[in-house]
Formats: C-alpha cells, sequence, structure tokens
C-alpha cells in the first residue's frame, strides 16, 4: 500500500513536471472519465497519448496506478493492439560488421521487470540456494561483490512477463536483422551494480566450450533497468572499444557472429534512472539466455566474471 503511494505520489510528480497544471489536470479529468466509464478506451488512449505526447511508458505507468485492475489491464491491452503505438519500441543496429553487430532496442517495460529494487529477482529461494549468492539480506542491500551482486535462475523463477519481453524484443531486432538467430530463453542471469559498480572485459564464454547455444551463435538479451550506464564492447583486447549508453528500458541484443564479442560494464552514472522508476540507486541488469541443450551440471555461470578476463 505503502508502495503503491509512493509510485502514485512519484508519477504525479512527473506528470506535473511535464505536462504542468493544466496538462495535468487535463489527463487526470480524462482519466477519472475513462475510470467511471464515461469514456471509450480508444478515445482515452488516444487523448491521453496526446497529452503525453507519444510517451508511452508513462501512460503505462500512470495505467498501472488505476484502483480498477481491470481497467489498467485493457490499457496496456490497447496499447499492445495499436498498430504504431508511440513510441514504438525500436531496434538500431550498433553496428553493422558481422562480429561488432550489437542492436539496442528501446522498450517500455512492465512493473514485474523494474520491480522495486529487483526484489523479485532476488527474492526466489531457488535462485539464493542454486547460487549461494545474495543481493539483499532482509531489505538492506548485501551484494555479493561489494559494489555489484549477481543472481542466476531459471526462466520458471521470474514472472511469465519477463520471457514475454525478451522475445518481444527479439523479435524487433530480428525485423532489423533478419541474420541474428533466434533463441529461446531457459536462464536468467541478474545483475546488480550500485552506482559505483563495473565489470570487467570478458567474453560470455563461461558455459563451455562444448555449448551448442554458443556454436549456434544465440543471442544474449540484456535489459537495463535504472541507472544509465556505459557498456563496452571490441572484439580482440587490443582493439580499440567502441561504446554505448544504456538507460533504463534499453535492451542490448548480441548473437550470431558477435555472441562471443568482448564487453564490459565500464561505468555506471549516479541518479540518472527515470524519475518515475521507483527502484533504490544503481542499475540492475537482466539478461537472457538459451542454454536449452544443457543439464544444470553443465552450465557454469559463476560469479567469477572478473577472472574470466583477459583470456
Ligand atoms: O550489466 C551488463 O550490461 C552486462 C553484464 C554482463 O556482461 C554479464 O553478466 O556477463
Ligand atoms: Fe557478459
Amino acid at each position: 500500500m505503502e508502495d503503491r503511494r509512493e509510485r502514485n505520489n512519484a508519477v504525479v510528480k512527473e506528470l506535473k513536471a511535464r505536462l504542468g497544471l493544466n496538462g495535468f489536470k487535463t489527463l487526470q479529468g480524462l482519466s477519472i472519465a475513462f475510470q467511471h466509464g464515461k469514456m471509450a478506451i480508444d478515445a482515452y488512449y488516444n487523448q491521453a497519448m496526446e497529452t503525453l505526447q507519444g510517451d508511452a511508458a508513462l501512460l503505462l505507468e500512470l495505467a498501472s496506478l488505476l484502483p480498477d485492475k481491470a481497467k489498467s489491464q485493457a490499457i496496456k491491452q490497447h496499447h499492445l493492439t495499436q498498430s504504431d503505438p508511440t513510441p514504438a519500441p525500436v531496434s538500431e543496429p550498433l553496428d553493422r560488421r558481422p562480429r561488432d553487430k550489437l542492436s539496442r532496442h528501446k522498450q517500455p517495460l512492465s512493473q514485474h521487470t523494474k520491480s522495486s529494487k529487483g526484489g523479485f529477482a532476488f527474492s526466489g529461494p531457488r535462485a539464493k540456494a542454486k547460487q549461494g549468492e545474495r543481493l539483499m539480506e532482509g531489505d538492506l542491500y548485501k551484494l555479493n561483490r561489494g559494489t555489484k551482486g549477481r543472481v542466476i535462475a531459471p526462466i520458471e523463477d521470474f514472472p511469465q512477463e519477463y520471457k514475454d519481453e525478451c522475445q518481444e524484443a527479439l523479435a524487433n531486432a530480428m525485423s532489423v536483422d533478419p541474420t541474428l538467430p533466434a533463441m529461446d530463453a531457459n536462464v536468467v542471469l541478474v545483475n546488480f551494480y550500485s552506482d559505483k559498480g563495473n565489470l570487467n572485459w570478458h567474453r560470455d564464454n563461461d558455459e563451455g566450450k562444448a555449448n551448442t547455444a554458443l556454436n549456434l551463435g544465440r543471442p544474449v538479451v540484456s535489459f537495463s533497468v535504472g541507472d544509465a550506464a556505459d557498456f563496452g564492447y571490441k572484439w580482440k583486447m587490443e582493439d580499440q572499444e567502441k561504446v554505448v549508453r544504456l538507460e533504463s528500458g534499453d535492451v542490448l541484443i548480441f548473437g550470431g557472429p558477435s555472441r562471443m564479442i568482448l564487453h564490459s560494464v565500464i561505468q555506471v552514472y549516479p541518479n540518472t534512472k527515470p524519475r518515475t522508476l521507483k527502484m533504490n540507486r544503481g542499475r540492475l541488469n537482466i539478461t537472457f539466455r538459451d542454454h536449452s541443450e544443457l543439464d544444470d551440471s553443465e552450465i557454469n555461470l559463476g560469479y567469477d566474471g572478473d577472472n574470466r578476463l583477459h583470456k
């Protein structure tokens, strides 16, 4: 309840700052009319989007706060059925050379995915038992590696929305790069970085040489939530790195010939998360992988992120 009120206040603050008092009141009037069944969903959606200048993420945030959950859900569904929802999730190829081919996708994230403190990801008992590494202890941050923490768990431990969002982002990336192999995520790896956290150069090859998923170049699909960060990538250690700024809601996808790219998280930018996002300082990274052919004993995604470097 408390949490809901705080979110409500944050959204109201953001709306007033963006729209001014008059714009805010217009939107409030529309929302009340819609809630009371005095306005049809398409009229509400179109007018609210117009008032919000096309910020669908903010509209969905607002919708999630409506007291009537059926109405919240209806807005979300309506948004998905729009042939050209604005802003559409966009995929942008970051580089066209085969080995450096990454794509970035902008996606309005569900409440689950950007849930407070990544709490969901870190609260699954299986995740804890399996890895013996925790982000949280009670309600406190307890990062297992000083400025960062990691949890790895089967996708079934997460809400269905996680997988849906992963597949949506992938489909979008495949539409800009049809050569990208498909993947069917079955493992989720969640990293949390404090604003002092970083991750050294590495390739995502911890699964072992015999890994068919790697051989087939099945993409890694990687969501960023919270503070922005610079993500570096290059093919060889001696190459000059390229850097892409990852913001909350960005999805980075690398597969095919670039599945084995060297990459790193160079730095996190403090206080850069969207104002409406209810989350403690820092950055969450939620990474989806397809290890369908491997059984659990073959997957060794231990947190030796900084030791598997320079190989
Ligand atoms: O946090 C990120 O964006 C990257 C994480 C990563 O590269 C990894 O966990 O292997
Ligand atoms: Fe990685």
